[in-house]
């Protein structure tokens, strides 16, 4: 079994005589990359315990203070830290909630050096690690008009557990029926570019005269409750979610002709004429460039509303072949707040720890299996296999699965 992957606090103090001590109460682990140390740590001697990441550059022989993108893990009472494939570290936490125990901080994957390039500072980026397997996020866009909010209120009301909506932010005012938050997440210009200047989003767009933007929270609100993301974006923001890490599947919308487009558009009535016009004018636009661009796995032409739904679902393996219940989300992790955590090998992480009994206390061990992961910044971690070892014999040969 191989060593603990992480350094304590005191072994950076003597490294690091410029480090920062946090006090009696906090934690720490350094985690050495490359010529980078990550520290990580938390100082919770007050009610506003916050966890933040230092980088000493041992090059410069200085202390960064990174921007952290996604969202961090929920106060905890300590953490082992174990570096994977020299680009994310491994988080597991102590006295947090079974679905909450395991995280990754991604210190050099492609998503970080992509917004180390966009962002000109240092950057790390968490993911929380979710069990389960949903499958890749769908990506719909098409012009204003075309039916994509139709099909997918389709697919949402046929499949309700199966998937789930990444709200979009925007600068344009609600229409009749649309709510806060659910809908949009309906929102001030300045506020929006701030976001975007502190890396919030995965991608933005300006479009028809407005701010859209899809936040990382949105993709991992719907990564977290184990269902499939399906993201309505335009053209723009399609082209840039191809471009990043996150791995989807595109789907382009086309209408069958621009008289029907302009019909439909009519139709709804939720737009002014001069936004219609202006939309009509845009359509041209997308459509050449949905068509072209390469962007799009499949282009669908919406003109029989139940034909189009039909070849929806035979893309996304929903025709009948494909078992269409989603299995269920499997549980967290119940990890006793007294363990130990050892790295044997690049893809297992052991957990060990004691459970007392009447005779000699029996040592249990949970081994994390981390060589299929998938996914990551923006967004959860999926993939990760979690086995108990037998007890008794205390050997691999007694793995078996946790459900
Ligand atoms: N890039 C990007 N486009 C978005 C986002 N949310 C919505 N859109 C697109 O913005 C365009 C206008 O949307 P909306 O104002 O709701 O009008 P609609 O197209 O007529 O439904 C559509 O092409 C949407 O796909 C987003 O988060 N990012
Ligand atoms: N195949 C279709 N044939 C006729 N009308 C349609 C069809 N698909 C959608 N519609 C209608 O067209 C209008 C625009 O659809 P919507 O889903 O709001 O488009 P989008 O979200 O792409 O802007 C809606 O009134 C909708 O009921």
């Amino acid at each position: 079994m191989g060593e603990a992957p992480a350094l304590c606090v005191e072994d950076l103090k003597e490294r690091f005589s410029n480090g920062f001590g946090l006090g009696s109460k906090g934690f720490e682990t350094s985690t050495d990359v490359g010529d980078k140390t990550f520290v990580i740590g938390c100082n919770n001697n007050d009610s506003t315990s916050s966890l933040e990441v230092h980088i000493y550059d041992k090059s410069r022989g200085k202390w960064v203070i990174p921007t952290v993108l996604g969202t961090k893990p929920k106060p905890y009472e300590g953490h082992s830290a174990v570096l994977l494939n020299e680009d994310r570290i491994l988080i597991i936490t102590r006295g947090s909630t079974p679905d909450d125990c395991i995280w990754f901080l991604e210190v050099d994957t492609e998503y970080v050096k992509q917004q180390k390039e966009g962002l000109e500072t240092e950057v790390v980026a968490w993911s929380k690690c979710v069990r389960g397997d949903a499958e890749k996020p769908v990506v719909i866009s098409g012009p204003s008009g075309v039916g994509k909010g139709t099909l997918i209120n389709m697919l949402m009301k046929e499949f309700p557990s199966m998937f789930g909506f990444s709200v979009s932010h925007t600068t344009r005012a609600p229409r009749g029926t649309e709510k806060n938050g659910v809908h949009y997440h309906f929102t001030e210009r300045s506020v929006m570019e701030k976001d975007i200047k502190d890396g919030k989003f995965l991608e933005f767009a300006s479009v028809h005269g407005n701010l859209y933007g899809t936040s990382i929270e949105a993709v991992e609100a719907v990564a977290d409750s184990g269902k499939r993301c399906i993201l309505d974006i335009d053209v723009q923001g399609a082209k840039s979610v191809r471009a990043s890490s996150l791995d989807a599947v595109f789907i382009f919308i086309s209408p069958p002709s621009m008289s029907e487009l302009e019909e439909r558009l009519r139709l709804r009535g939720t737009e002014t004429e001069e936004q219609i016009q202006k939309r009509l004018r845009n359509a041209k636009a997308e459509i050449e460039q949905g068509k072209s661009s390469g962007i799009f796995d499949h282009i669908l032409c919406n003109d029989n509303l139940e034909k189009c739904y039909e070849n929806l679902k035979k893309l996304l393996g929903l025709d009948g072949s494909a078992p269409i219940n989603p299995k269920p989300s499997p549980n967290g992790i119940n990890l006793p707040p007294n363990h130990s955590v050892s790295k044997i090998d690049d893809n297992k992480i052991i957990i060990q720890h004691e459970t007392p009994g009447p005779g000699n206390a029996s040592k249990n061990l949970i081994v994390l299996d981390v060589s299929l992961l998938k996914g990551g910044a923006p967004g959860r971690t999926r993939g990760l296999d979690v086995y108990n070892v037998d007890p008794i014999s205390n050997c691999l040969n007694g793995i078996h699965k946790l459900s």
